[in-house]
């Protein structure tokens, strides 16, 4: 079927000389280079190797937000552009704890004014046909897709969560002021079942990311408590190779109780796990550190969420 997505990520599989211990990580059914897009390739210029230090960001107050990026590793939605000469202007629009950068679609309309349930459909068939944009929450079981939702839409049970992992089963929409969805997906990567079973990804979500046309970007979240997990690797990895437009989210970056954890803060797990990633990127997607309990990152999701939409809807 023929594709539709409006906003691919430049994506470019390295060769994979890398020897890190990495490599144990590396997905194992990627081609050798997924496509350009011309939108994005155009805006590839802008990168330039200066940092970028975000603890300048106006109203930058979590301790957890003050790590210098360079400035390719920002994502530059379209339309934006990076003066490299001025830092300060840069750093300024940079969306807290993430490598977003606030373009020229972000137009106040980012507010929730309003949420409802729509409907659950186990096929892409049966999803809403009004053609309204949406943003897909997907993600390993129990990684916190439904509270991230709620959190999102400032209400606490819209979505139903559970500490049981498998709560959501099927495609849930969620209609936002009218005019755009957010879809709870089920997780991925559950239950006590072999490796192979567990990379076997539900049908139907596989088919909803392939034929789903007003689907404007995937939100893949990622448990930032945990160190780096493979299957969130191959999950990203597939979604690139399929050309579908992803946001990484890391979650739960308020838990640091570093004997559950590994001994690892969320800022080194989210480090790590983008310095794996970038090893099948040509350049950095979208990423986000969030929290469900303090509501980090809430507001920078909506602000990155209305600009994809503007974008999506003038293109
Ligand atoms: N500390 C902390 N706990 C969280 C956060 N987000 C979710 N949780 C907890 O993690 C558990 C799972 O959350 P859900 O939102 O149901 O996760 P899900 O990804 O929708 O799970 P499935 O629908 O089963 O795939 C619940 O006990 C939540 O309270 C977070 O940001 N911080
Ligand atoms: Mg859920």
């Amino acid at each position: 079927m023929l594709l539709h997505h409006r906003l691919l990520p430049r994506l470019l599989l390295l060769p994979s000389t890398h020897t890190s211990t990495s490599t144990l990580l590396r997905p194992s059914r990627l081609p050798r280079r997924l496509s350009l897009s011309p939108r994005f390739s155009a805006l590839s210029h802008l990168a330039a190797p200066e940092t970028v230090d975000q603890s300048d960001n106006e109203g930058a107050t979590h301790e957890d937000v003050q790590v210098k990026l360079p400035l390719d590793r920002l994502f530059l939605p379209p339309g934006a552009t990076v003066d490299a000469g001025n830092q300060e202007a840069v750093s300024a629009r940079v969306l807290k704890g993430s490598n977003i950068v606030l373009g020229p679609y972000a137009r106040g309309d980012a507010q929730v004014v309003n949420a409802d349930f729509v409907k659950s459909s186990v096929r892409p068939d049966d999803c809403p046909r009004d053609g309204l944009p949406e943003f897909a929450l997907v993600g390993r079981s129990n990684v916190g897709k439904s509270s991230l939702l709620n959190s999102l839409v400032r209400r606490k049970r819209l979505a139903l969560t559970s500490k049981k992992p498998g709560k959501t089963q099927c495609i849930n929409h969620f209609i936002v002021n009218d005019s755009w969805y957010l879809v709870d997906l089920p997780g991925y990567g559950y239950a006590s079942a072999p490796q192979e079973a567990r990379t076997n990804w539900d049908e139907f979500t596989r088919n909803y990311f392939l034929s789903r046309e007003t689907l404007v970007s995937v939100f893949l979240l990622i448990d930032a408590s945990i160190p780096a997990k493979k299957i969130d690797l191959d999950y990203a990895s597939w979604l690139g190779q399929n050309k579908v437009p992803m946001t990484l989210v890391f979650t739960k970056c308020d838990k640091r109780k570093k004997k559950k954890n590994g001994g690892r803060r969320p800022e080194e797990n989210v480090e790590t796990f983008q310095s794996l990633i970038r090893e099948y990127f040509e350049a950095a997607p979208p990423w986000i550190m969030t929290s469900s309990v303090t509501n980090q990152g809430r507001d920078e999701i909506l602000l990155h969420m209305s600009q994809l939409r503007n974008y999506w809807l003038k293109h």
